[in-house]
This record gives structure tokens, sequence and C-alpha cells, in this order.
């Protein structure tokens, strides 16, 4: 039963009772690259009482090494192995379970985060930043070659976003059904440090919407991004308590995992 935490004892008891602390990002700790208040206390605090802490994020735009030095930047302790990103779990996914043969490719709508966990796992990939992709010129399918390498296709949130990107993803996996269609997460809206703006999710919905057709989602509330976790962190579920921003992802996330959940109200 949710019940609403205000006195001293309250929080506690949460002391007491979890060991692990798994923490969302976005609307959580910062909102864009500012800290949201008291959160770096909080880790601070959690940490001089000997709590063991990961977070969890599903945005796609940074890897693991690229948010350890956003969390070096706040002056947060905080190690790779304890980040768990929607980037990083979508390039285990892609060579570990999904076991993408060596020969080929993941076809990207994504930045360099997605790109760097890629590489790292030692997935071939096209699109993503590639200057011939992010581009507003008129998108000509008499032009297009598609790569018949290209076994899948990853979509996470992207500034760049454009018609170009999206027709070559739909080109893909309309004209081969055996094309994984992939996205990093779902999230309809993105917490920047100004205000809501469209989330992975509402730029992943054109390609749904014109292939009538749903992608698996590797982040949160997805199994995925927790198979991802446990299989580099072992923690006690029962000891263990995410706290985020969103109900259907990050609460959906923690019950599904047989987690405790806390809803922070910061997610704007
Ligand atoms: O980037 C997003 O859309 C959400 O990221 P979060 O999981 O850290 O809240
Ligand atoms: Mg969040």
């Amino acid at each position: 039963m949710a019940r609403r935490l205000s006195a001293a004892e309250d929080y506690e008891s949460l002391l007491s009772n979890y060991d692990t602390w798994m923490f969302d990002c976005d609307g959580v700790l910062w909102h864009g690259d500012r800290p949201i208040d008291g959160a770096v206390e909080v880790l601070d605090m959690l940490r001089k009482r000997g709590k063991r802490l990961l977070f969890v994020t599903n945005n796609a735009t940074k890897s693991r090494r690229n948010y350890k030095a956003k969390f070096d930047q706040l002056g947060v302790e905080a190690h790779v192995d304890e980040i768990y990103g929607s980037a990083y779990a979508a390039a285990v996914y892609i060579s570990s379970v999904m076991k993408l043969p060596k020969d080929k490719k993941v076809y990207v709508i994504g930045m360099s985060g997605i790109e760097e966990e890629l590489h790292e796992e030692g997935v071939s990939f096209i699109g993503g930043t590639d200057p011939a992709d992010c581009t507003l010129e008129p998108f000509s399918l008499a032009d297009f070659i598609p790569d018949p390498d290209v076994a899948a296709v990853l979509c996470g949130f992207d500034t760049q976003i454009n018609y170009t990107k999206l027709s070559k993803a739909f080109q893909y996996l309309h004209r081969n059904p055996a094309c994984q269609f992939l996205v990093t997460n779902e999230d309809s809206t993105f917490p920047s440090a100004h205000g809501l703006l469209p989330g992975s999710g509402s730029l992943s919905a054109p390609l749904r919407f014109a292939l009538n057709r749903d992608p698996l989602t590797i982040g949160k509330p997805a199994r995925t991004m927790l198979d991802c976790i446990q299989a580099k962190v072992h923690f006690d579920p029962e000891r263990t308590i995410m706290i985020g921003d969103r109900l259907n992802t990050d609460i959906l996330f923690g019950q599904g995992g047989g987690l405790a959940t806390l809803l922070v109200l910061t997610g704007k």
C-alpha cells in the first residue's frame, strides 16, 4: 500500500530496511545538467551509511563513462559499474541476448552514447551521428541503397531526429520483417532543466505508427534492464528500493523486479 513519507522516522525506517538504493536519474537526481536540491547530499549520506548505490537511467544519450564524468562534475562519488543506462542495456542485449552475428549491423537513430556502448560491445552500426543522416535535405528513396547487413534498428533519444533517419529506419523494417525493431525506452517526455520536452517514446512513435508494429523496449519498465543489472551486480530484491519520478517506467520497473519503490515528485 502506497503511503506519503513525511516524518523523519519514515525515512529512518527506509534506511534500516534497504541496503541497495537504485536511483533513476532524470527528474530524480537532476534536470538536464542542473542537480535537484538535496539529491547530492542524499547520495552522500547513503554512501556514509554504507548503502550500495545503483544509477538506472532510460536516458540513452550518454554512455556509462559519460555518466561517470557527469557524476564527477557534480562531485558525486559514482563508479562505472554502478551506472546502468538504456544505451548500455541495449548494446548488451544486442550482443549477448540477441547475439547479433558479427557480420550484421544495427541502424541507429540516436546519439554518441548509444554508439559508444555498441562499439564497446563489438556491435557494428550505421546511422546515429553520421553526418549523411543528420540532414534536413529531402530524402529520396530513389537514391537510397539499403545496407544489406542491417539486421536491427535501434531507436533512442536523438536531438537530430529527422525525416531521413525515420525513412531509413522505416525502410529497413518495412522491407525485412525479420529486422529487429528495438527502442532504448518509451518515455513520452523528458524532464529538461527548463521543463518537459518530447522523450524517446515520442521520437520512435512515428515508426510504430507507420509500421503498425510495436518495438521491443530495452529500458525501464522492461525486465531487460533489470536482467542487465543482475548480470553484473548481486543484490537482494527484498532489501532493494527503486527511487523514480515516473510511475509507468521507474515504479513499474521496481514492482516488476520485486523491489520496494519510492516515487518522488520532482519529475515535473
Ligand atoms: O531520458 C529519459 O527519458 C528518462 O531518463 P531517466 O530514466 O533517467 O528518468
Ligand atoms: Mg526519470
